[in-house]
């Protein structure tokens, strides 16, 4: 299926249209700009009804102004007080992963595509927090369980990376989608310019003709090269009652906001397996029917939003410890990114194994979530997996234990470049 929403403008989107959002459900590519939204969704406190009032009205001026079936597009943010970026599109195409692979396909033939064009040289790596940092940050977490009622709490970092020459967006974004078949993949343009690029296996909510669904992810473990031994983790993991434990605290949570939105609300009792290239997770298919349809689906992931598998649990309390051992601004990272239509049907990813993009400088961000048993070491290890789908995406290898890395560094690091094929064949 194609919906085309046409301005004016000829042709369809093509695979370097500057937004886009993808997934196995829908794929949605837009262009121009009829309108902006860049309001917090909740600035006091006081609640989202001010933001859901703009995002209608925004929707009804474009609607005014020759949109056909105008949609809100964009990312917000981690924190909801925060200003988010929303678009009406001017045009837009809707269509399914298979449409668009046979049309992009059929454009590759004249205008080949770029995931096998060389990425710029790595100048510099450099997380915040480093490892020690982190690690830190995860005992003082756990040590906090004790004398507070949180049970759980996300811990972030942020890889800044400084390439030899400008990344170019759309490029990261087409290796993005060579690497993971599966899964949100999204491409948008933040305020200040850069670009924010992603593919994220986390649904936050997605709505059509008053359904709902949802793919809460929590608990994880890094993907194996050889097949018995990724059994093997996979397992380990269903069965890992810390994992478990994490994951069923988001899923209690999720439960407590949508059953009174809903007149019926299916939540399965125990997790199944979710892969990716580079993870394997912890996954619940929740699905509802919604009490009153016209809720919208930007109206319920503004509800859901965070969750403890970003934030944690009970979450005012997580929030405020995040608050204090995160040491950056997660912006985009860990807030949701999709899209909304006139009808209120839309789907909302969780904005994590991102990058955001700038010129020369990218910055990519992972997070895991902290419980009592907790292991700072692994906890670590488990941000450098989830790193690992944008830096593949970016063509970076680091030294395995590198956090920061300088340009007398970059030459140890490509002689793992045969260690890192292997894992871009896996991944
Ligand atoms: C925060 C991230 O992932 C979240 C945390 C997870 C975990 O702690 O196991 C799993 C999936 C996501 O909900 C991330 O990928 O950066």
């Amino acid at each position: 299926m194609t919906i085309s929403v046409p301005s004016g403008e000829e042709g369809r989107l093509s695979a370097q249209a500057t937004m886009q959002f993808l997934s196995a459900h829908r794929c949605v590519r837009a262009e121009g700009v009829a309108e902006r939204i860049c309001l917090p969704v909740d600035a006091d406190g006081q609640g989202d009804a001010r933001f859901q009032r703009a995002v209608a009205e925004a929707l009804q001026h474009a609607r005014n102004r020759g949109v056909a079936k105008p949609i809100a597009m964009g990312a917000i943010p981690f924190d909801l007080s925060q200003p988010v970026y929303l678009t009406i599109p001017h045009r837009y195409e809707m269509s399914t992963r298979e449409t668009l692979a046979a049309m992009d396909a059929l454009d590759a033939q004249s205008a080949p595509s770029r995931p096998t064009a060389p990425m710029p040289a790595l100048l510099s790596a450099h997380s915040v927090p480093e490892a020690a940092r982190f690690k830190q940050a995860v005992q003082q977490v756990v040590a906090n369980f004790q004398f507070s009622d949180i049970r759980k709490a996300v811990l972030s970092r942020m890889l800044e990376l400084e390439l030899a020459a400008p990344v170019d967006a759309a490029q990261v974004f087409a290796r993005l989608m060579a690497q993971n078949s599966s899964g949100y993949h999204f491409r948008l343009p933040l305020a200040d310019g850069a670009e924010l690029v992603g593919a994220s296996p986390e649904l936050l909510v997605r709505t059509e003709g008053g359904r709902l669904y949802s793919n809460p992810l929590a608990g994880s473990a890094k993907r194996q090269g050889n097949a018995e031994l990724d059994f093997q983790v996979s397992n380990a993991l269903l069965q890992s009652g810390k994992d478990g434990y994490e994951h069923s605290l988001v899923i209690q949570d999720i439960e407590r906001v949508l059953a009174p939105l809903c007149r019926a609300l299916d939540v399965p009792p125990q997790p199944t397996l979710l892969s990716t290239a580079a993870m394997w997770h912890l996954s619940t298919r929740i699905e509802g029917e919604l009490a009153d349809p016209a809720m919208t689906a930007l109206q319920l992931a503004c509800r859901l939003h965070p969750t403890p598998a970003v934030c944690g649990y009970p979450t005012r309390l997580a929030r405020k410890l995040i608050e204090l051992v995160e040491p950056f601004e997660r912006g985009m990272f860990s807030g949701m990114v999709g899209w909304c239509d006139g009808e209120g049907n839309g789907e909302w990813a969780v904005t994590i194994r991102c990058g955001r993009i700038q010129d020369k400088r990218i910055q990519l961000f992972a997070g895991a979530g902290i419980v009592a048993d907790s292991c700072p070491e692994s906890e670590w290890a488990e941000t450098q997996a989830k790193l690992q789908t944008m830096l593949n995406a970016v063509g970076v290898t680091l030294p395995p234990a590198a956090t920061t890395m300088t340009t007398t560094t970059v030459a140890s690091a490509a002689a793992n470049a045969v260690h890192t094929q292997r894992s871009e064949e896996l991944a």
